[in-house]
């Protein structure tokens, strides 16, 4: 969104007084605590596709580099020798690691097209990604033709899958999880993006969602056309799954996050029944680098640990949630999945504030690193990839420039100002991350107003940028009207329903705690698409094909989503 700021050589940039900015350790132990504090309106799941959004179109494989094969704190001393690294180091008064002797946090840079040899080092560092930028299934379908033939069955327009008690799992010889160094449990799933959607519980629990929901829809359309291809099956299949999973992420997941009257104020969704072609030809699909970096914000609703329910509601134990990671066979192990997918509806998130859990904000690498804080991580990323300080996103954001640390009172607690001030040496060294982390809340939303602005930004751009956005309907691609209409029906609630492992109840916000208004009801109860409306002429030639115009009662597809919304205008 800004130009990029580095140092010299693409060094991360310096303090206004020329030294290394402070330790980004120190600012998160200073600014944000440890703690479990309960949210009192999201629940795990909004977590688990709000992580699988970003793996959707952001790819983490530099985790690989530091994880696994780095040291760039050899001796417990920050290495500042290898260009890679930008490790953190710990105060020797940190109030966690003190007692440990444990002095630096290992980290190293995003890969770069540079380090490819794709553009000249003379260039801001620009971090290299391999997955498609834009909210179209890429862990499902993954971000290469090649491996959408590799995991394709070439029958019946389905993913490749294996079949055990009645559910669809895609095939589990994927290597990736052999990088946990735990044992393997039976399978690691070959998701169209292998590493991605094996990586975190959230990612792939929605992944193998989505994944079966893919199965489940071609299985349907080729009843309603038999005279269909595999391949109309599969486009088809795949153009429902990913109308449905845009209209989940802006209507359901972003519209709750960001506060849904916010979110019709910003043009990031509309409060219509009919198309809106806001396809632009000048925008193109990316990623800004402050959208990835700002959605870490996120990580204050990840709890530590992820819950495990029967279908009657039944608390039967619990997870810790980052030794689960690049684990996803449990999922198979007795009714792990089953029980995860209750618990995901049923358990409170990690309360969407200034406290971290303890387990993301002090080991977040599992048993991987000895400590690895993610929120201090996250500040340094926005280092790595070039933010410039606060201040210039305020400029941008329309909130006036700083001049003094006082001035930053307009928007963030005046005790976390007060602990900037101590520790930056000037107002304009400010982290736009840091920024983002100490912010109140904006009216109606749960991000701060820079985040806001920011994300703001890339969603409206994604819905500009893609020509097959759902709701666009000036493309031959486009869905019809009716058909648009039935994927305005579609909900995390009715996903798990028909795709999530033995769920016969639900409450219909399921991104929301249950309760009155939100009560945990049969299935049968939760608006469904009807995809008879992908009906073939070709294939029923005797049929009355024509359009039925939508009555105007029926102007919101799935009302539900849009009580709390119509609750407020009253
Ligand atoms: C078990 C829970 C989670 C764990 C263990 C986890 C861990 C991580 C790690 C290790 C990174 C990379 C750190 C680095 O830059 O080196 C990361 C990045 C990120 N995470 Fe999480 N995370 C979790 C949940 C979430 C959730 C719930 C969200 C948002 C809703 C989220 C959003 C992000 C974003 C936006 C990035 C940056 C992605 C990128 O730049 O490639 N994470 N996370």
């Amino acid at each position: 969104m800004l130009p990029a700021s580095f140092g010299l050589g693409n060094m991360l940039r310096q303090s206004m007084n020329g030294s290394d900015l402070p330790s980004t350790r120190l600012l998160r132990t200073k600014l944000l605590s440890d703690g479990y504090p309960v949210d009192h309106n999201f629940n795990v799941l909004a977590t688990h596709l709000g992580v699988f959004s970003f793996v959707d179109n952001v790819d983490l494989t530099v985790l690989l580099r530091y994880l696994i094969l780095s040291d760039c704190c050899v001796g417990n001393t920050p290495n500042r020798i290898n260009p890679t690294c930008i490790p953190i180091p710990v105060a020797p008064d940190d109030p966690y690691l003190r007692l440990t002797g444990i002095r630096c946090m290992n980290l190293t840079r995003n890969p770069t097209f540079q380090e490819r040899g794709c553009i000249s080092n003379a260039m801001p560092a620009e971090r290299y990604s391999v997955t498609t930028p834009l909210i179209d299934l890429s862990v499902v379908y993954g971000f290469t033709n090649e491996r959408e033939r590799q995991i394709r069955e070439y029958k019946g327009g389905l993913l490749r899958a294996e079949q055990r008690n009645g559910l669809d799992y895609p095939p589990g010889t994927a290597p990736v999880c052999a990088l946990n160094r735990r044992p393997i449990e039976n399978a690691c799933y070959e998701y169209g993006d292998a590493f991605g959607g094996n990586l975190l519980v959230g990612v792939y629990m929605t992944a193998m969602w989505f994944y079966r929901e893919h199965n489940r829809l071609a299985r349907k359309l080729a009843e309603i056309n038999p005279c269909w291809s595999d391949q109309e099956l599969f486009e088809t299949a795949r153009h429902i799954n990913i109308a449905q999973w845009q209209h989940i992420f802006y209507y359901e997941l972003m519209a709750e996050l960001l506060g849904r009257e916010n979110a019709l104020k910003a043009g990031i969704i509309y409060d219509t029944h009919g198309y809106v072609d806001d396809f632009d030809e000048r925008y193109e699909p990316g990623v800004y680098h402050e959208y990835v970096v700002g959605g870490r914000w996120f990580h204050t609703m990840q709890d530590g640990r992820t819950d495990l329910y029967s279908n009657k509601g039944e608390y039967l134990g619990t997870r810790t949630t980052v030794d689960d990671a690049l684990r996803s066979g449990i999922l198979e192990v007795n009714n792990t999945e089953a029980d995860l997918t209750q618990g995901a509806f049923r358990q409170g998130s990690h309360k969407i504030d200034y406290v971290i859990e303890p387990d993301i904000a002090e080991r977040v690498a599992s048993n991987i690193q000895a400590a690895l804080d993610l929120p201090a991580v996250d500040m340094q990323r926005g280092r790595d990839q070039g933010l410039p300080p606060y201040n210039q996103y305020r400029k941008l954001c329309g909130l006036p420039t700083a001049h003094k640390f006082e001035d930053l009172h307009d928007v963030i607690f005046p005790d976390k100002v007060e602990q900037m001030r101590r520790i930056y040496y000037d107002v304009d060294d400010v982290d736009v991350m840091t920024a983002i982390y100490s912010e109140k809340l904006i009216e109606g939303g749960y991000v701060g107003p820079t985040l806001f602005c920011i994300m703001r930004q890339n969603l409206v751009q994604w819905r500009k940028a893609d020509r097959h956005f759902f709701e666009h309907g000036d493309i031959p691609a486009s869905l019809t009207l009716p058909q648009l209409y039935e994927v305005r029906k579609s909900s995390a609630a009715r996903l798990l329903c028909d795709s999530g492992d033995r769920v016969d109840q639900i409450q219909p916000r399921a991104l929301l705690r249950a309760g009155r208004g939100n009560e945990i009801r049969s299935c049968k109860e939760i608006p469904s698409m009807d995809l008879t409306k992908w009906a073939d002429p070709q294939c029923h030639p005797k049929a009355d094909n024509k359009e039925h115009p939508i009555k105007e009662q029926e102007h919101y597809a799935n009302p539900y989503l849009w009580e709390s919304y119509n609750y407020d205008k009253k």
